[in-house]
This record gives structure tokens, C-alpha cells and sequence, in this order.
């Protein structure tokens, strides 16, 4: 099959679309539960999907095939559809960096290392980013949806129990993303903004989705 081409369960756009059954249920594969936390809470009962605890490689490369790539190993684990994300952390000042590699920096250099490496630099801004992608199967090309929230880093504030919650303030906030709720994150957040179009995405195709229970 053809790159982008799509089999007989791919989405026909439009309001004629008639509602389908997806032959399987939908995977969304994470090694990180804090990221599955929040896509479950975000999400609500608007999509149904099974989770599955696996940690993928990390990918090489620019942040939207890293999401494709990561979407097209996991399909090929789970033998059927699935729903990943790449989540990026981009400073301005640094051309986007560490983009997809705020893991290993966040892991090697820790909150403090992170406000380090912009202190050359006035420009703090930054934006977190998050590129799910949907993958029918190994061999078919993922469909991505990108979603961004712009702020700065700062100084960490708040709980440390997600990531670089507490270096990133998003514009328009005096909080950092682990100082507010979780559900003020949640309406602002990269995650909720690729996580709308994901939704639109499967209003608008119609898919029928069925969560056979089974979750990791
Ligand atoms: O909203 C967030 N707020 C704070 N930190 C976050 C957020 N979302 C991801 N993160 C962290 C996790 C990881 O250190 C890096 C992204 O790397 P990324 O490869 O996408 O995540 P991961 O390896 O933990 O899970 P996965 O198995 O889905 O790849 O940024
Ligand atoms: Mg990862």
C-alpha cells in the first residue's frame, strides 16, 4: 500500500460520514502513568480507549516524525490501532531545544540545570508542545495532531511529581503548571490542545469506538 493511503476502517471526513466500528479497539501506549493520568482526565468518556504501560524507544529527529515513528512501533506491538504522544519542552533562545530530548535533560540536569542552560540569554520563553499520532496498524501512515502552550521558565515552584511542571509558566499565568490545579493545567494545557483535535478528529470521522476493559 501507498504512503498515506488508507484501508477500508481509515476516516471519511465530512457529514456524510457514516459510523464505523473500529475492528479493534483503540491502545494508547505510555510508559508514563502522569501522562496517562491526564489524557484519561482530559479525555473524560469522549473517546474510548484501552491503555497499555510500555515504554517505547526514544526517537531521533524532528519532534513530528519522532511522534510518527513512535506511533508505528507501538501499532506493530500491539497488532492493531493505537495512540501515542511525544511531548517536547522548546526554549526559544535554543532554537527549540531540548525539544523531544527534555527527557534525557530534565533526568542528566535536573530543574536548576535546566533555568543553567538560559542564563547566557534573556529570552526565557518557551513552549510546551505535544504531538499525538493515530496509527491504524504498522504499515499505515500516523495521522498527528499537534497541540502548543507559549510561557517561560522559571525558577522551579510547586509539587515535583510531573516532569518540569514546576520551570514551565504558561503566558497569562503568575502559577507554573505544578503550582495550578490539575484541572486548570488541563484546560490550558499542549496536552488538551492536540487532545481537542484528536476529539474533533473522531467526531468528525464517525469512528465508534469500543473499550473492551482492558487497561494497563
Ligand atoms: O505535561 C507535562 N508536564 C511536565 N513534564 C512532562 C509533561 N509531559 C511530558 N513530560 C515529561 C516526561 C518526559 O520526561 C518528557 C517527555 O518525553 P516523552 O518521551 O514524551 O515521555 P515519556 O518517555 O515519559 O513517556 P512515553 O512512554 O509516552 O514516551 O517530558
Ligand atoms: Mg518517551
Amino acid at each position: 500500500m501507498s504512503k498515506g493511503s488508507r484501508q477500508t476502517d481509515s476516516p471519511s471526513l465530512g457529514t456524510g460520514a457514516a459510523m464505523r466500528l473500529l475492528a479493534r479497539p483503540i491502545t494508547f501506549v505510555t510508559g508514563n502513568s502522569k501522562k496517562l493520568e491526564e489524557v484519561k482526565a482530559i479525555v473524560g468518556n469522549s473517546i474510548a480507549f484501552n491503555s497499555l504501560k510500555l515504554d517505547l524507544p526514544e526517537l531521533q529527529g524532528e519532534p513530528e516524525e519522532i511522534s510518527k515513528g513512535k506511533a508505528r512501533m507501538a501499532a506493530a506491538k500491539v497488532n492493531g490501532p493505537v495512540l501515542v504522544e511525544d511531548t517536547c519542552l522548546c526554549f526559544n533562545a535554543l532554537n527549540g531545544l531540548p525539544g523531544p530530548y527534555i527527557k534525557w535533560f530534565l533526568e542528566k540536569i535536573g530543574h536548576q540545570g535546566l533555568n543553567n542552560l538560559l542564563m547566557a540569554y534573556e529570552d526565557k520563553s518557551a513552549y510546551a508542545m505535544c504531538i499525538f499520532s493515530l496509527a491504524f496498524g504498522p504499515n499505515e501512515e500516523p495521522l498527528t495532531f499537534v497541540g502548543k502552550t507559549l510561557g517561560k521558565i522559571v525558577p522551579p515552584r510547586g509539587p515535583n511529581d510531573f516532569g518540569w511542571d514546576p520551570v514551565f509558566q504558561p503566558n497569562g499565568y503568575e502559577l507554573t503548571y505544578a503550582e495550578m490545579p490539575k484541572e486548570e493545567k488541563n484546560k490550558i494545557s499542549h496536552r488538551s490542545k492536540a487532545l481537542a483535535m484528536v476529539k474533533s478528529h473522531f467526531a468528525a470521522a464517525g469512528y465508534l469506538l469500543q473499550n473492551d476493559g482492558q487497561s494497563a
